[in-house]
């Protein structure tokens, strides 16, 4: 069996294989201030109180501090949502990006189900929790009833082998969307793994799992092992729980199956010994290329963060390549930690000291100009690279500007020089 499948069958208490369409309870459901006016008004529609606000988590984290009175007014409706329905999981702005904070706080368990009103929900397959984004409206009726309807996904496998210590969960993960391609596992679970991928810390596996959705993907899934309850207990979850999850730990069938036979739909494999560093080129995460095809190209921004690449070690290895360096005069380098938290440890490691250095602008945690919303928003023509998880035209708020995405060692790099390098 997939992951997929045992984590489903686990949860609903009987053998499920992919296919079937199961009503399941929701463990965790989040929004944020972008989705939860939205989820209220249907969720007004169904009930009065929430199914138990001690599941729900809402954060604010799209557009903070409010840029505009749109903004401020659906964090408006948000908190009186949250008072109302006596939400206690609420981080009403500047604590960081809702897929950062539920992991960081412990809110995410291996062999559970997490619904969220954001695409990039996915995120917490990283530790073999069967994790998805909803509509506004299906988080309206999670809200209300604590349950939601899913099709066990069929699965595709990521087999990635090798050792390279230039290439990080980024450039796996772009390397995977350019195979796989923009629609290629839509409503499919991918389940990553191999040595290349046993051997990343959470952050980059996280890295990985976010953009399962960038294939279509309904989840990114790998399975919990050692480095993920040594996240857990970092994240405060108590000693008794991680060793109840190590005693129902569940592993994927792929080493011992018969894949003629079996439910896997299909399996990617490739190595990274030999791989290039990775980039996205504009308008869409799968135009990816080897790094050496577009070595020179020049860029006006740099923007390291998001919830795929502001994490700690991000921050640590654009520190690397920042230290004693500056960011070159025709570039704006835009470093946002994901969370407070790793804001905090960034600060006593003196990361941030090295990127102030550098000439770098720090913000609040948040998306920042991830989505073009706020902060960042590009100029006509102008070229940003970035550690985000999407490219599409005008992603930065403007149609007419080009983003490339990578990991945070090449965007630091690229930083330095003014154009898009892996040299430093
Ligand atoms: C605003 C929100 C609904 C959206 C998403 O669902 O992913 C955003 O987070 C994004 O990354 O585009
Ligand atoms: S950081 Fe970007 S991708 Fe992630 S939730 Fe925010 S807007 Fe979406």
């Amino acid at each position: 069996m997939t992951l997929a499948e045992k984590i489903m069958s686990k949860k609903m208490g009987r053998e499920v294989v992919a296919g079937e369409t199961v009503e399941v309870d929701v463990d965790i459901a989040m929004t944020h201030d972008g989705t939860t006016p939205l989820t209220v008004k249907t969720f007004e529609k169904i009930a009065n109180k929430v199914w138990n606000p001690d599941k729900i988590v809402i954060v604010f984290d799209h557009n903070v501090p409010a840029n505009t009175a749109k903004a401020a007014n659906m964090q408006v409706i948000t908190r009186n949502f949250v008072n109302e329905q006596g939400i206690k999981n609420y981080y009403k702005g500047g604590e960081g990006i809702c897929h950062q904070l539920l992991p960081e706080n412990g809110h995410v368990l291996p062999n559970t189900i997490i619904t969220g009103g954001d695409s990039h929900t996915c995120t917490h397959g990283a530790f073999g929790a069967f994790a998805t984004g909803f509509g506004a409206t299906d988080m309206g009726y999670i809200y209300a009833m604590g349950k939601t309807w899913l099709k066990v996904p069929e699965t595709i496998r990521i087999e990635v082998s090798g050792v390279n210590e230039r290439i990080f969960g980024k450039d796996i993960i772009l390397k995977t969307c350019k195979e796989i391609g923009r629609s290629g596992a839509t409503y499919m679970a991918l389940e990553y793994g191999g040595n290349a991928v046993k051997n990343l810390d959470m952050d980059d596996r996280m890295t990985m799992s976010n953009m399962a959705i960038e294939m279509g993907g309904k989840t990114g899934l790998i399975e919990a092992d050692d480095t993920t309850y040594n996240y857990l207990a970092r994240a405060g979850v108590n000693e008794s729980k991680i060793a109840e999850l190590k005693k129902e730990r569940l592993t994927s069938d792929y080493y011992n199956s018969n894949l003629e036979n079996d439910s896997y739909y299909d399996v990617v494999e490739f190595d990274i010994t030999d791989m290039e560093e990775q980039v996205a080129c504009p308008h869409h995460p799968d135009n990816v290329t080897d790094v050496s095809n577009i070595k020179g190209l020049e860029i006006d921004q740099v923007f390291i963060g998001s919830c795929t690449n502001g994490k700690i070690n991000d921050l640590r290895i654009a520190a690397k390549y920042l230290k004693n360096s500056k960011v070159h005069r025709n570039v704006r380098l835009i470093i946002i930690p994901a969370s407070k938290t790793i804001f905090n440890q960034a600060l006593n490691e003196g990361l941030i000291q090295t990127f102030i250095d550098a000439g770098a602008m720090i913000c609040t945690p948040g998306c920042g100009p991830c989505l073009g919303a706020h902060q960042g928003v590009l100029g006509d023509g102008e070229v940003a690279l970035s550690t985000t998880n999407r490219n599409f035209k005008g992603r930065m708020g403007n149609l007419n500007s080009d983003v490339y995405l990578s990991s945070p060692a090449i965007a630091a790099m690229s930083a330095i020089k003014g154009y898009i390098t892996n040299e430093h």
